[in-house]
């Protein structure tokens, strides 16, 4: 569809009320918009912008494929995507982190030496594959990838897998589940991205939004919960 509105793609779910927040912050309109509604575009022509409410791990397709100039998504679904994006900001809200977490009983049993634990079993459950794979490639730890697309936690506790590459924020998933990180991967926040065509064809367009986003992220975010 052919508009002169910038478009942002937002994701709904746990980063959604964040985002609307550090717009908000930053002088976008957001009167009525809501992620968790059924509507899915919000626009304010006078503002000559307009949202899209997408699925998390659609941000990076919508903003690739230029259905929107700039998408907020976070940096676990990002790295996920491996979408063809620019990456501009860290919005800082949001935090997680990667991690590979295993049954406590068997990390005890390998004497918390991860090669230990692989050498007997090498099944690695997660809703994250390509991170997953980059992990265990670069410590040339051959692993079986089983890919999930959700409640993780739940593989080893049956026999699917022995490991799993997830994401943590209070630990309290993994903790009920009697599973214990065994190695961090990386952390995640909220980033903003662009369409990289768009970033450059538009510029003039997309710069004062993305300043304005920026100092409102630097600026702490004030009352930008990190969402658990
Ligand atoms: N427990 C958590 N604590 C903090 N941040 C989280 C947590 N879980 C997810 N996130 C962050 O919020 C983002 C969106 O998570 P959410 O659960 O809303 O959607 P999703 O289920 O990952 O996406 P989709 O519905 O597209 O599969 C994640 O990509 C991550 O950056
Ligand atoms: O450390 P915690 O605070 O417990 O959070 C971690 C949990 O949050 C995410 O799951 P989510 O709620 O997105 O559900 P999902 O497993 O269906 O993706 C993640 O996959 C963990 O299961």
């Amino acid at each position: 569809m052919v508009t002169d509105l910038l478009t942002l793609a937002l994701p709904k779910g746990k980063l959604g009320e964040d985002a609307l927040q550090l717009l908000q912050q930053a002088g976008l309109p957001v009167d009525g918009v809501a992620t968790e509604a059924r509507q899915l575009v919000f626009a304010f022509p006078a503002d000559r912008v307009r949202y899209l409410i997408c699925r998390p791990t659609d941000v990076p397709t919508y903003v690739e494929h230029g259905a929107a100039d700039l998408g907020i998504v976070g940096k676990d679904t990002l790295a996920e995507a491996g979408a063809d994006v620019f990456e501009l900001v860290d919005l800082g809200f949001g935090y997680c982190r990667f991690v590979v977490a295993a049954p406590r009983q068997r990390w005890e049993e390998a004497g918390r030496s991860l090669e230990t634990l692989l050498a007997g079993s090498r099944r690695v459950a997660t809703k994250f594959p390509r991170v997953a794979a980059a992990f265990f490639q670069e410590r040339g730890l051959p692993v079986e990838i089983i890919k999930l697309h959700g409640n993780i936690e739940l593989a080893p506790l049956v026999g699917l897998a022995d490991l799993i590459v997830d994401i943590v924020s209070t630990g309290r998933t993994l903790k009920e589940n009697d599973l214990v990180e065994v190695v961090p991967i990386f952390p995640s926040t909220a980033r903003l991205i662009a369409n990289r065509v768009s970033y450059r064809i538009n510029y003039q367009r997309l710069r004062p939004v993305i300043e304005a986003l920026k100092r409102a992220a630097a600026q702490g975010g004030a009352g930008i919960a990190t969402c658990s």
